[in-house]
């Protein structure tokens, strides 16, 4: 499997390590996919771009570098993992309450040499600590993950932005309406031309 095409189509500035790393995950995913679902199995050939680019999109609406970052509901690591790869000045928490799916994830962070990923096994709302953004992947509505997750996120510096910044799908006027909130809502296909992401959100939710 082949990363290189659609990575650095929109990643030009990747270093030789993170391309490598990146090309790693996709054989590392795979292998994984096998023992442990991680992905569902007939979306695994499309894991760089319905996943890992996926999950990069988070990086061109936010630069994430310094920040501290919490991954609630990661799974197999989405989309912590190649964010962490993306921005490896970045220090990423991710958690989830499945056991094997955090066994997954130590197993791929210590193979790739990720010095920036802290994985735990745990529910969310147990949380500690503060970071400056919350990002996350088809985990909950909004209203609970904003319930979840409001006592962690608050940023070191005041001026700066921080918040929730989730993946989304579909039509979402009915459930950010519960939230009553501000947020921003911003369409993948602004970053990358792929139909996959015709239908595909970023939503921030500022603090
Ligand atoms: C559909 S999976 C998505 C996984 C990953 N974010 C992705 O996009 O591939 C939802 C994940 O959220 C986790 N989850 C649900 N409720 C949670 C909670 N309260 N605390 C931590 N993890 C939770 C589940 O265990 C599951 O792994």
């Amino acid at each position: 499997m082949d990363s290189s095409t659609i990575l650095e189509k929109y990643f030009p500035q990747l270093s030789a390590q993170q391309k490598a790393q990146f090309q790693e995950l996709g054989n590392l995913y795979v292998e994984w996919n096998e023992k442990i679902n991680v992905i569902s199995r007939k979306d695994i050939e499309h894991i760089y771009e319905r996943h890992i680019l996926h999950a990069l999109a988070i990086g061109k609406f936010q630069n994430l570098s310094r920040k501290k970052v919490l991954d609630v509901g990661t799974g197999g690591g989405f989309p912590g993992i190649p964010l962490a790869i993306l921005f490896p000045d970045a220090e990423f928490t991710l958690v989830d309450s499945i056991g094997k799916k955090i066994k997954v994830v130590h197993a791929i962070v210590d193979k790739l040499g990720l010095e920036n990923v802290d994985a735990l096994h745990q529910r969310a709302e147990k949380t500690k600590g503060k970071f400056d953004f919350v990002v996350s992947r088809a985990v909950t509505r909004m209203k609970s993950f904003v319930h979840w997750v409001h006592p962690m996120i608050q940023s070191e510096k005041p001026e700066d932005n921080c918040g929730i910044i989730a993946l989304k799908g579909g039509d979402l006027e009915e459930e950010m309406a519960e939230i009553k909130r501000m947020y921003q809502e911003v369409s993948i296909s602004k970053y990358f031309s792929e139909p996959f992401f015709e239908t595909k959100k970023i939503i921030f939710v500022p603090f």
